[in-house]
């Protein structure tokens, strides 16, 4: 029975009637045997018939919570029809209802309550073998703000495509969420809301209990765990990685993922315009986490083009809530990651103004206000540039700053375009555009598999440039050709591969890894760290093997059941 009621077990009708009876389960399911394939079918139809992407969501998470194999199955083989339905941007809907939609957990909840304590309560995750942790606060859900402990949707959104891009074993992942209290307002006076009713703790009370959760998960999962931090306030996200980067291994998505995918749209964007990056002149409207991290990788990848990272600054605008971030401006909020940018230029306070003056050659939206990329100001881009490079990377798509028609209709047809969220293909004057899903899946689950295969001990900034650039150099000629920005979605676990494969090979040549002698084939080493989505028709000894992750109780008690079968 225990087969049946364990997702990582579970097979469903998959179960040959060999193994049912070996495992001490007919009778229990009806007689069909159906394979893999046909349930995969199965879940497709069901999928369709189903109207709301909210209720698809739900049935999604309600097969992961039965048969991981096959959801990890379908979701990596349908990868640009159901990636939207469990991330971005259905992911986003479910953080807002997951009071109604909440079911089985599929992470931890870590309070603030729990503050002395987080040792023991890590040790009741079941798995012993966590690699990977992707970890929010709640308090900066993509671009819809404070959701507090409902956030959970992202980090188990995240982890799902850690395993159907880059196939990390799921059984070595754990979405956490902190929750250390909520400032909106709405929740708290909701009765569903599912997380601890109260303000969200602050200074240095909110310090010390992210110090003894970092402490905490080096010592109950290793030092070389992955801590990918997710959705934090700009205020917290900045901080934490700088204080963590060099002590634990870790990143933060949101500020170097979101960079290393937007500098990889941008080189293969000035392939297609061809002005070279060390020209673009570059405006961000938003000085966010977003923002300021792929405004410093630019200046990182174009100071390895030959110029200082200081006159790569000089090129780079930003526009914050406040206004074009200019010295001396009256409002002041010049804080410390946007100074390096602020220029010695008069205060201009209307975008399609800065447009003008600025001239640029890029525009990147990550501000989370979305369409302020009017068609004044995409017509204004067109006329500065035969080839505008338009980047609306804000999340959900109700936030993005235009959407791929706006784009490509204002600019007719001239710009080069990437979303954070998916668009459609558009139809524009005969011609078929492509738009880039500018989107941080292209480079996390990557950077994790990296992890995972050669153990590494901390995620330098280097990692985001080579994720870009190997990413940049994986988009084919036929693809430019269509306009992409980005490989396509259906080839996108060997391209994870392959810049899993270059990290690997900076991190072993620079003494980030703990594996020791060097491996003789990196391609060989992470290869085989890769799970298997396909299901299992092995004996029960193997599964084991493969599990390799349970605890002693569920382990006590999958030799019960095998005993029981032998
Ligand atoms: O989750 C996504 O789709 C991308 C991201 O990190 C964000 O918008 O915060
Ligand atoms: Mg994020």
């Amino acid at each position: 029975m225990e087969n049946i009621l364990n997702s990582k077990l579970n097979k469903g009708l998959a179960y040959s009637t060999e193994e049912r009876q070996r495992l001490g389960i007919h009778g229990l399911l009806p007689p069909c045997v159906q394979t893999q394939e046909a349930q995969e079918h199965l879940v497709l139809e069901n999928l369709h018939r189903i109207k709301e992407d909210i209720d698809k969501y739900t049935y999604l998470m309600h097969l992961l919570d039965r048969n991981e194999r096959l959801f990890y199955k379908v979701l990596s083989s349908h990868v640009e029809e159901i990636m939207p339905l469990v991330y971005t941007p259905t992911v986003g809907e479910a953080c807002i209802k997951y009071g109604f939609i909440f079911n089985q957990p599929k992470g931890m909840f870590i309070t603030i309550k729990d503050k002395g304590h987080i040792y023991d309560v890590l040790s009741n995750w079941p798995c012993q073998n966590v690699k990977v942790i992707c970890v929010t606060d709640g308090e900066r859900i993509l671009g819809l703000g404070d959701l507090g402990a409902q956030g959970m949707g992202i980090p188990v959104g995240k982890l799902a495509l850690y395993t159907a891009l880059a196939g990390v074993n799921p059984s070595q992942c754990l979405p956490i969420t902190l929750d250390v209290g909520t400032n909106n307002q709405a929740y708290l006076n909701d009765p569903n809301y599912i997380g601890l009713k109260q303000k969200r703790v602050t200074g240095k009370e909110y310090d010390d209990f992210i110090e003894e959760f970092i402490t905490c998960v080096k010592k109950r999962f290793g030092s070389t765990c992955l801590i990918q931090f997710e959705d934090f306030h700009n205020t917290n996200a900045f901080r934490l990685l700088e204080k963590y980067r060099d002590t634990a291994c870790t990143f933060n998505d949101d500020i170097q993922g979101t960079a290393s995918v937007a500098l990889s749209g941008l080189l293969t964007a000035v392939k297609m315009t061809k002005v070279e990056l060390k020209d673009c002149v570059f405006l961000f409207y938003g000085a966010g986490e977003a923002a300021i991290g792929t405004a410093n990788l630019i200046a990182l990848a174009m100071s390895e083009k030959g110029i200082s990272e200081e006159q790569a600054r000089e090129k780079i605008w930003l526009f914050d809530s406040k206004g074009l971030v200019v010295k001396n401006r009256p409002e002041g909020g010049i804080n410390h990651e946007k100074a390096p940018y602020a220029k010695d230029a008069k205060p201009i306070k209307v975008l399609s103004d800065a447009v003008d003056f600025v001239k640029p050659t890029a525009i990147i939206g990550a501000a989370a206000q979305g369409r302020q990329f009017t068609e004044e100001i995409i017509k204004k881009m067109s006329k500065l540039n035969k080839r505008p490079i338009i980047f609306a990377l804000s999340n959900p798509t109700s936030k993005a700053e235009c959407t791929a028609e706006e784009a490509y209709g204002h600019s007719e047809g001239q710009a080069v375009f990437a979303s954070g969220s998916p668009f459609k293909k558009v139809d524009f004057k005969g011609r078929t555009f492509h738009p880039g899903q500018g989107n941080n899946c292209y480079i996390f689950p990557a950077v994790g598999l990296a992890a995972v295969a050669a153990d590494l001990k901390h995620i330098p900034e280097k990692f985001f440039l080579i994720a870009a650039e190997s990413l940049s150099n994986q988009v084919t000629s036929e693809e430019l050709e269509e306009g992409r920005v980005y490989p396509k979605l259906n080839r996108i676990q060997e391209v994870s591969f392959k810049i899993a494969v270059d990290l690997v090979k900076y991190a072993l040549d620079n003494g980030l890894s703990n594996l020791y002698p060097k491996p003789k084939s990196v391609e060989s080493l992470v290869k085989e760290a890769i799970y298997d989505t396909k299901q299992i028709n092995k004996n029960s000894h193997v599964i084991i093997a493969q599990l390799g992750s349970v605890n002693k109780f569920q382990f006590m008690q999958i030799q019960i059941t095998l005993e029981r079968s032998a």
